[in-house]
């Protein structure tokens, strides 16, 4: 057995995100969400589930604190609720939505756990939506003003802020593939969104700087690493297609100031172009303090004329599933963020999401036997330890997620926790890939 050891200051984390965990809607002037309004549109959400009462986390942030206390994490990720602090999405500020941070924020940092916040996990007013949303330029000024009440805020408590978690989600996945809120499907609307959200992030990043806000700065993308099935160079130029439409249509113009010009070609030859005006690049590659990488999956692709957008087919290889039905592809991991710090420089990467979602049971003494969740963390911290011997400036992980809650279209029935929702009673009991963590993060590394 070898001994993974970590370097002292890494940073072990869990996430959740507001709209996922919160629950109470309508409570305190919390104003509806497009999440509200998308889990509650027939034939959306697998079983009509909604996020009406999620994890009661708005009542029990309490008991979550204490988990976060007893597994030993240094820091929380968690999302701020845009609709509980401007319901309207602008205009007058919604003091009791502030109170409740205030006091998850207040209640972390007294247990000895660093908050770190997302401001934008794509639970947008459903006013601003109404207006056009993302697709309206007007949104990003709405972001950064909200960005600016919530810096002002909390300033010298929150010292890590990301300011939007996957914009391929809120973009391609919601306004493309239209199977998140607020469920389009256009390819030209899903450019707008992703290059309106880019802007948006790098506005309030000019924001945090001006205000001399104390803490780092930085954005979540979620990258997918995708090779070609073959050696051939139609499954290479197709597999790369499929990778750039996850990972380098964002973090080219997030790092580099650009687009890659190979797929900013191919979506123009599909009948959709970047809304660029003069000064936009700039400021999305405004710099960043870390990046936050999302990372779940990953698989093979060979060319198929006219299959999907890029005339690429996934391949089975053999990979085990998770219940998502998501490879499990730990190598993934250390090849996508080589990958990006090969391309993209030595900004410091923070995993801000990796887990796995498995058919849980509960057993009569409320214990989970999580084999294959715990056999899935242990994996990609070994492909963690070996990209920090890499040199590759990797300084935490948050595992997704702390609590079993809303999972988007599936609603709940995939699991994702490391502690297990009863959505009953809203009793949570940890399940043993929280104790699997909670040893490695006391330890901080484990025998592999
Ligand atoms: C392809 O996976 C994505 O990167 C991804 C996976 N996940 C996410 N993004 C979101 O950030 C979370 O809100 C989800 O709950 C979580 C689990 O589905």
């Amino acid at each position: 057995m070898a001994r993974i050891d970590f370097p002292k200051d890494f940073v072990w984390g869990t996430a959740t995100a507001s709209y996922q965990i919160e629950g109470a809607w309508q409570e305190d002037g919390r104003g509806p969400s497009i999440w509200d309004t998308f889990s509650k549109t027939p034939g959306k959400v697998f079983n009509g589930d909604n996020g009406d009462v999620a994890c009661d986390s708005y009542h029990r942030y309490e008991e979550d604190i204490a988990l976060l206390k007893k597994l030993g994490v240094k820091a929380y990720r968690f999302s701020i609720a845009w609709p509980r602090i401007f319901p309207q999405g602008t205009g007058e500020v919604n003091e009791k939505g502030l109170d409740y941070y205030r006091k998850v924020v207040d209640g972390l940092i007294a247990a000895g756990i660093e908050p770190c916040v997302t401001l934008y996990h794509w639970d947008l007013p459903q006013a601003l939506q109404d207006k056009g949303g993302w697709d309206n330029r007007d949104t990003i000024d709405a972001f950064v003003n909200y960005s600016e009440v919530i810096f002002k805020a909390f300033n010298g408590k929150i010292k890590q802020w990301i300011t939007f978690n996957e914009t391929w989600c809120v973009s391609f996945l919601s306004n493309y593939l239209g199977l998140h809120a607020p469920g389009n499907t256009d390819l030209q609307l899903a450019v707008n969104v992703a290059h309106h959200c880019m802007v948006a992030h790098g506005e309030a990043v000019k924001k945090f700087r001006e205000l001399g806000i104390e803490g780092e700065i930085g954005t979540t993308h979620n990258l997918y690493w995708f090779e070609p099935y073959s050696t051939s160079p139609e499954d290479a130029a197709a597999a790369r297609r499929n990778r750039a439409f996850n990972n380098e249509w964002f973090m080219e113009p997030t790092f580099k100031g650009t687009y890659p010009q190979f797929l900013v070609d191919w979506f123009k030859g599909k009948g959709a172009e970047v809304p660029i005006l003069p000064g936009d690049m700039e400021t999305i590659s405004q710099k960043i303090d870390f990046i936050g990488v999302n990372f779940y999956s990953g698989g093979f692709g060979r060319y198929k004329k006219d299959e999907g957008l890029f005339d690429c087919e996934e391949v089975q290889v053999g990979f085990d599933k998770t219940y998502m039905d998501w490879n499990v592809y730990a190598d993934g991991l250390y090849k996508v963020l080589s990958w990006a710090h090969e391309e993209y420089g030595d900004t410091p990467i923070y995993i801000t999401e990796n887990g796995a979602c498995y058919e849980d049971v509960l057993t009569e003494d409320n214990r989970v036997h999580d084999v294959l969740r715990k056999e899935y963390f242990k994996k990609h911290f070994i492909q963690c330890h070996r990209l920090i011997e890499s040199g590759v400036p990797l300084k935490g992980y948050f595992a997704w997620s702390l609590l079993d809650n809303f999972e988007w279209a599936e609603g709940y029935r995939k699991r994702f926790g490391i502690v297990y929702t009863n959505y009953e009673t809203l009793e949570r009991y940890p399940k043993d890939s929280y104790y699997f963590i909670q040893d490695v993060i006391k330890n901080n590394g484990f025998e592999a």
